[in-house]
């Protein structure tokens, strides 16, 4: 018998890209989401990977159906985090030998056609690339469930040709970028935040409502957007990394419920273009002003950051 170098040190499976539309009809009201949704899970599944033993393998066709079964059936479809939280506490509570379960979901923007200045009530446009993003994870840890839940954005694209400036970085002997006092800033906004749920409900299938109650994540979800974009609009940025701190203190400000915020902004690079061959000034001198840019997809700069409640 030959004698394995490794042992199994981490283990987790479960359905990727799930996707699914509900359409909540109130009379002639309708509500329409679409998510896709992945569903991972960890417990005592060790023998499947080890002993190809399937006995313990709940198939990942069945977390598909279950996602489908719960869009039709669960109370919480509409909110993207309690739907997914509904998911993720199902699947430990269903299978004695799953402990943990992770329902991490990306929401589309329908909005509703505005009709004679009315939204209509069962028309819908997809309201740009944008993404409502929510991670879930529930364990069992014997005395109960832990519950996780962080929401975000994805794909938020904007950009602004005025009020950002980059100077006074840096220099050495590999430095060539000029400082510039007014140029455009464009970036692609990726938002995560951690939303602890209420220690004074313990998590269940049967107290979900409660907590759906207690905490308002749709609320959350559009005060953090909304900081988002206008501190976007209203910062005069010295760099990408000063308008993202600036945009995550903004969001723990007004959001109380958030106990930590992380930000990735990439610089979408605009460079401006060189016209004096033309005899034509494009703003390529300090002032900046430009007017003409060539956009590059790559490279471009990526900037992180994580701010956490005092
Ligand atoms: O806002 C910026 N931050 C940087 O770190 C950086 N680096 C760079 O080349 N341009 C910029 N812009």
């Amino acid at each position: 018998m030959s004698v394995e170098p490794g042992f199994l040190s981490a283990a987790r499976y479960g359905k990727d890209l799930v996707r699914v539309c509900r359409v909540v009809r109130d009379k002639d009201q309708h509500h329409v989401v679409e998510y896709t949704v992945r569903v991972m899970l960890e417990g005592d599944i060790d023998t499947s990977f080890t002993e190809a033993d399937n006995t313990c393998v709940v198939a990942t066709d069945t977390m598909k159906n279950t996602v489908y079964v719960l869009a039709k059936t669960s109370p919480h479809v509409l909110n993207p985090a309690m739907f997914a939280l509904h998911l993720a506490t199902h699947f430990v509570t269903k299978y004695k030998h799953i402990h943990k379960s992770f329902v991490d979901l990306v929401s589309l923007r329908w909005s509703r056609i505005p009709v004679g200045g009315a939204p209509h009530k069962w028309n819908f446009v997809r309201d740009g690339d944008e993404k409502e993003v929510v991670e879930v994870a529930v364990e069992d840890k014997g005395e109960g469930l832990v519950g996780s839940v962080k929401g975000g954005i994805k794909d938020l694209l904007v950009l602004k040709s005025g009020g950002s400036a980059f100077t006074n970085f840096h220099r050495d002997e590999y430095t060539t970028l000029a400082e510039v006092a007014d140029r455009l800033f464009s970036t692609s906004v990726t938002l995560s935040y951690s939303i602890p749920l209420p220690s004074s409900i313990s998590l269940s299938l049967d107290t979900l409502s409660e907590i759906e109650k207690t905490i308002d994540f749709p609320s959350i979800s559009q005060r953090a957007r909304k900081d988002t974009l206008e501190v976007f609009a209203t910062d005069e940025s010295a760099s990408v990394q000063a308008t993202l701190y600036n945009t995550l203190q903004k969001i723990l400000k007004s959001c109380e419920e958030i106990k930590e915020a992380s930000m990735a902004l990439p610089n979408k690079h605009y460079i401006p273009v060189n016209l004096s061959p033309f005899g034509l000034d494009n703003g390529l001198g300090y002032e900046g002003g430009a007017e003409v840019f060539h956009p590059v997809a790559d490279p471009s700069g990526l900037i992180t950051a994580t701010v956490t409640r005092k």
